[in-house]
């Protein structure tokens, strides 16, 4: 089990081009939220600006339809962005599963989109990349949820903005065009694309290309089905007005006959806002401070070990980096939500009691609990349980972290006598769905599913801990180590104690989930993070450890990656933003398809550029698509010519092509490593599957870099304090294989095999062996899956 601050980490729910994002379990209120964590080390500065406004938008934003943010966690690496969570998935999804809806539920959704986007536009604030896959739907997917304010921005009212940002099919005119705009006039079209995409199933312009897209778009010309209704019809022709001057605000769309039409949704809106929406507790109303509940706040002091005084501060100064203000906030929701009374909320309840808070000390007072909004005992009733980490609610954890419908992975496990909860990732939604990242979904197969550890809570460390320390002991016997197991107490210090870098690894438990052969690094290191079990004390000394990789050196990685390329014509299908170009992903190329089930593995990425132009784009998303969706191997022979465009445009836009940045497309190589106990130690691993018929086989077939495999195994047996021979030029299947030969009889042979190969190689453990060979080599599996959890075993 792995925590994250006050939160319990289960699944992966999504990915973007910047981070990945995980639901997780708040300890106190057991609310389930989604956390967006982003690896700070992988991002260029300019985009960890863009996370920073993002941030900064979110902390003022309190809106029934927009996502609700409720923390934000830092470290060293790490940015975690604690939200509500949407548990009705996509609208994008909805559209795909059912496809065209009902004017009726069309108009329902579309006036919560145009609502929020009607606030934001009033707060001056721009959204910018409105698309159906940044449009959530609630867990009985009735309202909506818009999320990912990547892209948006503050926008006075006389003011033009020129980022060239969004999804090429939502774009409006201008933007295609590359001028300046009116951010609000621009969420307007995609607001019209939106809507129609909601009555039509389908896009409004075709095209296959931006230069398509762009001509369709430029014709004027939008064909509205027969079955849209004429108002209906008429409000989308007013959103995709070509002149942005002419096209209709949002406040026109809301007063539009369409919107307002008799037992229209917006009727279900104010529902909505009425029974639904958990304002923020601590908005300030008119000049009132705000009260506390005193309930929530007792109980937050009998829970979270806070004083009152901290819990007051925190929650006052809507501090989104303590967790104190997640926690109150959190409970505030979950007693609303529970009791489903609105009256019952602390909002209102402080506005109604007023405020006879302390002059002198800025502090709200804090009534006596007489008049108590909310009772200890009806908290105790919301299954608000004593122990931080005691699930007793935990009916639902199984959706936390294993949604499959058979729970296979829980089966296969307990077969095996392991403790914990599986996270099943093979089912994870974001497969069916779309990566947000430059993936080719192309190339994901079955195959590529890789698995990745899963942390141990803190019974399975120690376990652990008492294991390796013993394999430890046997294989260095002169080792010192800790002579008794530690007390949960000191766990932490615990850590110190063993052989540097074995706290943190797992032995037991493994999840499945889908590699993405882009960005995963990013969303790796996520993992690598996420997949250590961690307590608040322990997050930043872990982090230290990841980062202590010996190897954790993105030029490297890219330079093999670049010497791959050229030796291959081709490998990771990642677009690799420039620091003032971030050319997307997936498939970036709009098309006019209508969401429908075959075209679900495409996404509409957002990308941004303020200096490339149109045409320059065009060609790279052209070449882009050509390049990933080559069938003939004679395709691949576009790859350099794509290299060479993108190098082009680095020039231009005045970036030196001896920077870091360039395009990989395609597949890393793979590098594969086995692990085998021979006892003369010079077989090669597939001798030993030969050999003998009755061993155990363990590989791994890693999409790290040789290089960086070899010296990770070199750095953890370093660690683990056991000599080993390494033996180079050893030529395995025609490709290079480094040996590294331990005294106890283990072989580990790494090699690289080129894409099309994927052959994996197993090797041989043997059954007679020693036990402690077996978990010395899952030892160092575990390493590797830390650092690359789009490993792959079989
Ligand atoms: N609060 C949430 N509840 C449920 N799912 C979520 C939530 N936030 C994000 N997701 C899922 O994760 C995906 C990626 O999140 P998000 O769009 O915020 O990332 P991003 O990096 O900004 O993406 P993009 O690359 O499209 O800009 C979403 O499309 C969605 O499926």
């Amino acid at each position: 089990m792995m925590f994250i601050g006050p939160y319990k980490i289960g699944k992966a729910i999504g990915r973007g081009n910047f981070a990945v994002v995980r639901l997780a379990k708040h300890g106190i209120a057991k609310i389930k939220v989604a956390i967006k964590i982003i690896d700070k080390t992988r991002i260029d500065e300019e985009n960890l600006q863009k996370i920073e406004r993002e941030i900064s938008i979110l902390k003022t934003l309190d809106h029934p339809n927009i996502v609700k943010l409720y923390e934000i966690i830092r470290s060293e690496r790490y940015i975690y962005i604690v939200t509500e969570y949407c548990g009705g998935g996509e609208l994008y999804e909805y559209l795909i599963e059912r496809g065209r809806v009902t004017e009726v539920e069309a108009r329902r959704f579309f006036s919560e989109i145009v609502s929020a986007i009607d606030y934001l536009h009033e707060n001056g604030i721009v959204h910018r990349d409105l698309k159906a896959e940044n449009i959530l739907l609630d867990k009985e997917k009735n309202h909506i949820k818009i999320i990912d304010f990547g892209f948006s921005n503050y926008q006075t009212s006389d003011s033009l903005l020129n980022t060239w940002c969004g999804s090429p099919p939502y774009a409006a005119p201008e933007l295609l065009l590359g001028n300046v705009y009116d951010g609000k006039k621009a969420d307007v079209w995609s607001l019209g694309v939106l809507l129609y995409i909601l009555v039509t199933a389908g896009f409004p312009f075709p095209g296959d290309s931006v230069d398509k897209l762009k001509r369709a778009v430029l014709s004027g010309q939008v064909k509205i089905p027969y079955w849209v209704s004429v108002e209906c019809s008429d409000l989308i022709k007013k959103m995709l007005v070509l002149n942005p001057k002419k096209r209709f605000s949002v406040k026109q769309v809301l007063s539009h006959r369409w919107m307002t039409a008799p037992h229209s949704a917006r009727s279900a809106s104010v529902i909505l806002t009425k029974e639904t929406f958990s304002p923020r507790t601590t908005s300030r109303l008119g000049n009132q401070s705000p009260r506390l509940d005193a309930a929530i706040m007792h109980y937050m002091q009998q829970h979270g070990k806070w004083t009152a005084d901290q819990i007051n501060e925190d929650v006052l100064k809507r501090d989104f980096e303590s967790d104190i203000y997640a926690t109150y906030e959190l409970l505030c929701d979950k007693v609303r939500v529970s009791t489903n009374d609105a009256n019952a909320n602390c909002h209102e309840e402080y506005t109604r009691r007023g405020s006879r808070g302390s002059i002198l000390s800025g502090k709200a007072n804090v009534e006596d609990p007489k008049p108590l909004t909310i009772s200890a005992h009806q908290l105790a009733q919301l299954g608000l349980s004593a122990s931080p980490d005691c699930d007793s609610d935990d009916s639902s954890n199984s959706e936390l972290y294993d949604d499959s419908p058979t729970g296979s992975m829980r089966n296969d496990r307990s077969a095996k006598g392991q403790i914990g909860l599986a996270i099943n990732d093979q089912t994870y939604r974001g497969e069916q769905r779309r990566h947000t990242l430059c993936a080719n979904e192309n190339l994901i197969t079955p195959e590529m599913l890789a698995q990745i550890p899963f942390t141990s809570n803190l019974h399975q460390a120690i376990m652990q801990q008492q294991t390796i320390s013993a394999l430890t002991r046997q294989l260095q016997p002169n080792a010192a180590g800790p002579s008794h197991a530690p007390m949960p107490g000191w766990y932490p210090t615990a850590i110190h104690g063993l052989p540097a870098g074995l706290s943190a690894v797992s032995t037991t438990d493994y999840t499945r989930m889908i590699p993405v052969p882009n960005n995963e690094r990013r969303a790796s290191a996520g993992e690598t993070l996420l997949n250590q079990t961690l307590t608040p004390s322990t997050i930043e000394q872990l982090q230290q450890l990841v980062q202590q990789q010996p190897n954790e050196n993105n030029d490297n990685v890219e330079e093999e990656g670049q010497g791959y390329l050229n030796k291959f014509g081709g490998k990771r299908n990642t677009v690799h933003g420039m620091s003032s170009t971030m050319i997307g992903p997936a498939n970036p190329v709009p098309r006019h398809a209508p969401y429908a089930k075959q075209n679900s593995g495409e996404r509409r990425s957002s990308w941004a550029s303020t200096t490339a132009t149109v045409q320059q784009k065009s060609n790279l998303e052209r070449l882009y698509k050509q390049a990933t969706q080559a069938q003939d191997p004679a395709e691949l022979l576009l790859l350099p010519q794509l290299q060479k465009e993108f190098q082009e445009l680095l020039l231009f836009n005045g970036v030196a092509s001896n920077s870091n940045q360039y395009v990989v497309f395609g597949q890393r190589p793979h590098t594969v490593i086995g692990f085998s106990t021979s006892v003369s130690g010079t077989s090669t691993p597939e001798q030993q599957v030969r050999n003998n018929g009755d061993e155990k086989v363990k590989s791994l077939v890693s999409t790290l870099s040789f290089t960086h495999v070899v010296d990770e195994l070199k750095n953890s047996l370093n660690q683990l304090q056991i000599p080993f021979e390494e033996s180079n030029e050893v030529v395995y299947m025609e490709h290079e294989m480094r040996r590294l030969s331990l005294p106890t009889g283990v072989e580990i042979g790494v090699a690289v095999l080129p894409p099309e190969q994927k052959s994996h190689i197993e090797f041989a453990i043997l059954s007679s062996d020693s036990p402690t060979s077996e978990l010395l080599c899952d030892e160092l599996i575990n390493r590797l899956r830390i650092i690359d959890p789009n490993s792959v075993t079989e």
